[in-house]
């Protein structure tokens, strides 16, 4: 994948609202306070799904903020020059989300006491979903088909660099007390207990009433019917009309789409790349 995407430190950047002199501030200069709670993904593990969440946890299953405020403001992408102008200028704790590899987020985070949440999902799936995805995107590089995406993606070489290189640097700090691994898989499984463990980990105490209004509100069809949070707004401007944030939602949707060949392709590179890392980290059946 070449062309029409911004590279830094030898990774490439959707063309929109990034760029290298900014990536390079970020890094250097933004202040991570110890009140912040960061949300951490590579693109398409369910970044989307987990900030309407932490978002509905805050308002204690209140819709009202959800469905008035578009998603990319409630927890502003902090290496966009969108994100990060407005992340300088809001007062109190902020809601952070993130794509950056470790090597590149904000150095600051690391001598602070402020919280981050890793999504990680399974990578088949990432590859699937971002290959329908970006293939509609008016910022990036469209693959031309799936066979085209698969070999960008496990070359390392789709927007935000190799997924197994980002999995391996965020999990390295996996051991952090202000650090919390969460997968798209569990969610799926067990959404309520998941819930729960986010709210432990941010100190949040919800009322029955108001869980059962977080899990209500950050279901598939509420999220896909939520204008403020379905990126419907973005349409024309950067996604072709027949583009969709929200398009199955499941796991293993990879199985419909993988040959043969392209599956032992990526178990055995899977293998190589994570075999020592502990596999429990790894919550999905292939
Ligand atoms: N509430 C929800 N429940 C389940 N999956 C959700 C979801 N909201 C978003 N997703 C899924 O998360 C993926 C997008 O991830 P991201 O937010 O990181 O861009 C998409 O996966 P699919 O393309 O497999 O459907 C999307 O459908
Ligand atoms: C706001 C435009 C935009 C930019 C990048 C996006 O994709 S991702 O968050 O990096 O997956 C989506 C929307």
């Amino acid at each position: 994948m070449t062309g029409k995407c911004v590279w830094f430190e030898g990774i490439p950047f959707p063309s929109l609202d990034y760029s290298p002199e900014l990536l390079r501030e970020v890094q250097e200069s933004f202040l991570v306070k110890d009140k912040d709670v960061l949300l951490l993904t590579f693109p398409k593990s369910g970044t989307n799904w987990l900030i309407e969440t932490v978002c509905l946890i805050y308002s204690k299953g209140d819709p009202k903020w959800v469905q008035s405020e578009p998603i990319w403001d409630r927890s502003p992408w902090v290496e966009t020059k969108h994100g990060y102008e407005l992340l300088k200028e809001k007062e109190g704790p902020r809601l952070i989300s993130s794509h950056l590899p470790i090597q590149l987020f904000p150095k600051s985070f690391f001598k602070s006491k402020a919280k981050m949440i890793y999504l990680i999902r399974n990578p088949r799936d990432v590859l699937v979903s971002g290959y329908f995805f970006w293939r509609s995107a008016k910022f990036v590089k469209r693959p031309q088909s799936l066979e085209q995406y698969f070999e960008w993606f496990v070359e390392g070489n789709v927007v935000f660099g190799s997924w197994f290189d980002h999995a391996r640097g965020w999990m390295s700090m996996r051991d952090k007390e202000n650090f919390l691994i969460l997968s798209y898989e569990e969610m799926k499984w067990d959404m309520r207990s998941t819930v729960e463990k986010i709210c432990q980990f941010l100190g949040k105490k919800l009322e029955p009433e108001e869980l059962n209004s977080v899990l209500k509100n950050s279901s598939f069809q509420a999220m896909k019917e939520n204008s403020m949070s379905n990126y419907s707004l973005l349409k024309g401007q950067y996604f072709e009309e027949n583009g969709q944030l929200l398009r199955k939602g499941v796991t293993g949707d990879w199985r419909n789409y993988f040959t043969v060949a392209q599956a032992e392709t990526f178990d055995k590179l899977f293998q190589e790349k994570m075999a020592d890392l502990p596999q429990d980290l790894f919550l999905w059946k292939q």
